[in-house]
């Protein structure tokens, strides 16, 4: 069983708890006491490389990257060095995130959020609403393509936006396919943990330039940003370099630094 079949094992199983302990009808009710999703697209669309930064506790890959006891105060780190949208991993098992993080983040900041997890199902979408998120991680290769397109429109359809993960070819002619605005290469295989930073130069051609590019995995400081950048990035996605280096602030700002020269500007 590859790794991507493991967690999403586990990602069912703690989503029937969930969904055994508050049911959707609950869940619709506090979703219409929530404001309106913001706009992600806008954001990931300003002049100059965008930064995409990720409160990250673990991963299978390397355990435990940082103890992360406050999400909220990193997450305000993120926002004062300049991140456009932060990503806040909820998977408990692998990634040891929550929902309770996602909502702290929220109540902490005004930067758009990105709930990441591995979602199966539309309850999960509502979750993500409710507890704050403007747009939510579909992964290509855990969804057949009828769950994919309609996950896509559901989304939408409560004002989140998906971010749609890729990381072959024939994934991402199924992303384009589904309609996704946000489409999302990650350098890293989520069946072997494996990291190579050319897949995205690889796919990002295939990519319409109509639809926003994201550089996922693998950056460890502005030279990767750099380097994404030359393949076609609009934006980069970044974890554990900036949980794991101690000074957050410093180390967004100086990717945003780095994405905000002249020559990357206006390439969207
Ligand atoms: O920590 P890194 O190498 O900067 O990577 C961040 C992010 O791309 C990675 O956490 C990620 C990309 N896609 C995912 C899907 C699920 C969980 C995690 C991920």
């Amino acid at each position: 069983m590859s790794v991507l079949d493991e967690i999403l094992d586990g990602v069912r199983a703690d989503l029937a708890d969930r969904q055994a302990a508050v049911p959707l009808e609950r869940l619709k009710e506090q979703a219409a006491a929530v404001p309106v999703p913001k706009d992600v697209v806008a954001a990931l669309r300003r002049p100059g490389v965008q930064v995409v930064a990720e409160v990250k506790r673990s991963s299978p890959s390397k355990g435990a990257l940082a103890a992360i006891a406050d999400p909220s105060a990193l997450a305000r780190d993120y926002a004062a060095g300049g991140a456009c949208l932060i990503s806040v991993l909820t998977e408990q098992r692998r990634f040891g995130g929550s929902l309770a993080d996602l909502a702290a983040v929220r109540a902490a900041v005004d930067t758009p959020l990105l709930r990441k997890d591995f979602v199966v199902t539309s309850y999960q979408l509502w979750e993500a609403l409710v507890h704050g998120a403007d747009a939510v991680l579909l992964i290509v290769a855990a969804l057949e393509q009828s769950a994919l397109v309609s996950l896509v429109e559901r989304a939408e359809s409560l004002g989140l936006t998906p971010l749609v993960e890729v990381h072959t070819e024939e994934e991402t002619q199924r992303a384009i396919e589904a309609g996704a605005t946000v489409i999302g290469v990650n350098a890293r295989d989520l069946k072997t943990l494996r990291v190579d930073r050319d897949v995205f130069t690889k796919l990002a051609p295939l990519i319409p330039d109509d639809r926003i590019k994201i550089a996922e995995s693998g950056v460890r400081g502005p030279h990767d940003l750099l380097a994404y950048a030359g393949a076609g990035a609009d934006a980069v996605l970044v974890g554990e370099s900036l949980v794991i280096g101690g000074h957050p602030r410093e180390a967004v700002a100086d990717l945003v630094t780095a994405g905000a020269h002249p020559a990357l500007r206006d390439r969207h």
